[in-house]
């Protein structure tokens, strides 16, 4: 499995933590950056990992920014992605199980690293149930593409 990693300034140590450790698992890694902790704006990366998913570059993807919701909330706008953030483990896990989430973001200022890691090895550990679970997440899609 391929998976994309982006931050801004505010997730730039957790992205880190979370590429290592993703990495000791196995998997493989492309980072988007951002590379330096200068201050800038987590639009850019959300777009950068969020296009890669959706051009099958990726398969999954993780951001990280202050919060994890400015960098969610700009990934939602690209059509195919699901992006969850997310500051537990259940709802990791069921970010993948009932809403077949292709994208985690988690705040690096909110959750600490011991935290964060758990919840990634939750989410890239559980797969789409399907079932009820399509029904609902196709009406999801509906919404995106103005079918209703
Ligand atoms: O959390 C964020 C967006 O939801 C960002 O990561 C920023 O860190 C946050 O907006 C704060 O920005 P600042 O420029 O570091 O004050």
């Amino acid at each position: 499995m391929k998976i994309a990693l982006g931050s801004d300034h505010g997730g730039y140590d957790l992205r880190l933590a979370i590429k290592a450790h993703l990495e000791s698992r196995g998997f493989e890694v492309q980072d988007f950056g951002t590379h330096t902790k200068t201050s800038c704006d987590y639009p850019d990366y959300a777009l950068e990992v969020s296009n890669s998913i959706v051009s099958g570059e990726n398969d999954l993807g993780v951001l990280v920014c202050g919060t994890g919701l400015g960098i969610s909330i700009a990934a939602n706008k690209v059509k195919g992605i699901i992006a969850a953030p997310v500051s537990d483990t259940f709802s990791a896990e069921m970010a993948r199980r009932h809403n077949n989430a292709n994208i985690i973001a988690l705040g690096g200022r909110v959750v600490g690293e011991g935290l964060a890691l758990k919840i990634i090895d939750a989410f890239f550990d559980a797969s789409f149930e399907g079932g009820r679970h399509e029904t609902r997440v196709g009406k999801i899609k509906a919404i995106e593409a103005d079918n209703l």
